[in-house]
């Protein structure tokens, strides 16, 4: 297993990477060291998973020590990747060494030319959701070559996409136009990268399931010509762990369902503004809150980036956590009633499989189209609407957590019924454990071939 250095990415290869070897399959994950110290806990078989630790060299322009994408403002991912490209050596001496029957990887395009070398066969693992690679990342996209693409040009979906509901409107084209900016060393730009990440493959592979993308994943293998595995979403079936006690013992003081959560990923550094509208949105809507936001943009710390005197005016009803919480223990908590998110695609099915209502302010690309499968095409979310400037005011976000936490209010009596529903049918294990069964199937049998 070989994941782009980033926390969204690394955690869906491990839990694939545990239901591999719950299966009796042995495997090699590579990844940063720092990596390894957030990772290792979720390792459920360790007598068959081994973590080998890479040493990423340092890229100027990034601080020094960096080794994933959390650590820095997504606006340097495009130095990380030179680090990670720069470990190729490594790779391959590793893949030497191991001689695996496959390879997973996903942003490293050159594992197809040093895999080859040994014979091992190559799998391209999207885990971001289908749509997003089906309306980008598709040779039909038509990337031009000696300009950057532009936001109507994006705005409009390649030829043969197969959705017109789950399609980026108005400004939301803009959180794309980084897939035509350089990627690495040498001019490549995210596309280039990608595309050719996915076409050299021996097989791609999707982290979804039909019955919610089944039009984007045909629609992808026609593109590349190539046959497209599904794994299903691959969540663990238990939250492990304790959760940490100073936040269980205050969220037992609350009754069942008051209480608001809201994390935002690994990724997103919000402008100071935005966040502290966002908390001001929290403290309306009136209901008590545990925020867990990473320190924005140009501020050292949470602290110092709060509103005036709010910590002061919502003590006892409002958390601010201070870094990274245990989001899959919370959500599992009865007095949580209500998830806010950026729908991450890990978020997104975490927040499908709670019993939370669901309130989705996205901000990347990929996001944004996560938010329309769950709003538009399923029904089980709303999304906070954002003034003209793409700002999100602390009325809109209050209005939508009322229309979630109400339970006379129509919309949010219809959202959890058509969350119960989608939850009973895509939770089920014999659906989830029937999708990996038939990957491990797909595996072998490109293993017999040729
Ligand atoms: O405080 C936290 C925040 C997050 N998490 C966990 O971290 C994971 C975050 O994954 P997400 O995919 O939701 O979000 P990220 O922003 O980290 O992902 C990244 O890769 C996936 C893409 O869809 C996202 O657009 C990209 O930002 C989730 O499994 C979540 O449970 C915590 O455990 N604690």
């Amino acid at each position: 297993m070989f994941p782009w250095f980033a926390t969204g990415h690394m955690t869906p290869f491990l839990h694939l990477s545990n239901e591999l070897a719950k299966r009796g399959h042995k495997i090699t994950f590579l990844l940063p060291h720092k990596a390894l110290l957030q990772l290792q806990h979720l390792n459920h078989y360790p007598h068959l998973i081994t973590f080998h630790t890479l040493t990423i060299p340092h890229v100027q322009g990034l601080p020094h020590g960096t080794e994933t994408a959390s650590e820095i403002p997504i606006s340097l991912n495009h130095l990380l990747v030179i680090a990670m490209d720069r470990t190729r050596d490594q790779v391959e001496q590793t893949l030497g060494t191991m001689k695996p029957d496959f390879v997973l990887y996903d942003t490293a395009y050159w594992m197809p030319q040093i895999a080859k070398k040994f014979g091992i066969k190559t799998i391209c693992y999207t885990v971001v959701c289908a749509a997003s690679t089906a309306i980008v990342l598709v040779p039909a996209r038509n990337v031009p070559k000696d300009r950057l693409i532009s936001e109507e040009e994006l705005s409009n979906p390649p030829q043969g996409y197969p959705s017109s509901k789950v399609v980026l409107k108005g400004t939301e084209a803009r959180s794309l136009l980084f897939i035509s900016l350089p990627f690495g060393e040498g001019n490549m730009t995210f596309y280039d990268r990608t595309t050719r990440a996915l076409r050299e493959s021996d097989a791609i592979a999707i982290r979804t399931i039909r019955e919610i993308e089944g039009s984007f994943c045909d629609y992808i293998g026609t593109q590349y010509g190539k046959k497209v595995f599904l794994t299903g979403p691959v969540l663990p079936n238990e939250a492990v762990g304790k959760l940490e006690e100073n936040l269980g013992s205050w969220l037992e003081g609350f009754s069942p369902g008051s209480v608001v959560f809201c994390a935002f990923g690994s990724q997103i550094n919000l402008e100071k503004e935005q966040f502290q509208e966002l908390l001001l949105g929290f403290e309306l809507s009136g209901f008590p809150f545990l925020v867990a936001l990473k320190a924005p943009n140009g501020c050292e710390s949470v602290e110092e980036a709060l509103p005036e005197g709010f910590e002061e005016r919502v003590k006892g009803i409002g958390v601010i956590s201070r870094g990274w919480v245990q989001q899959l223990l919370i959500l599992k908590h009865s007095s949580v009633g209500c998830f806010v998110n950026h729908c991450g695609f890990g978020s997104m099915w975490e927040s499908l499989m709670s019993d939370k209502q669901i309130v989705l302010v996205p901000h990347l690309g990929d996001q944004m189209l996560n938010t329309k499968l769950l709003v538009e095409e399923l029904g089980v979310a709303v999304e906070v609407e954002r003034g003209e400037n793409g700002w999100v005011s602390k009325e809109e976000l209050s209005k939508a957590i009322k229309l979630m936490m109400d339970g006379d209010c129509e919309v949010g009596a219809k959202v959890k019924r058509n969350h119960i529903m989608w939850k009973e049918s895509v939770g089920s294990s014999n659906l989830m454990n029937g999708y990996i069964d038939r990957f491990v199937q797909n595996l072998q049998d490109i293993c017999m071939s040729k």
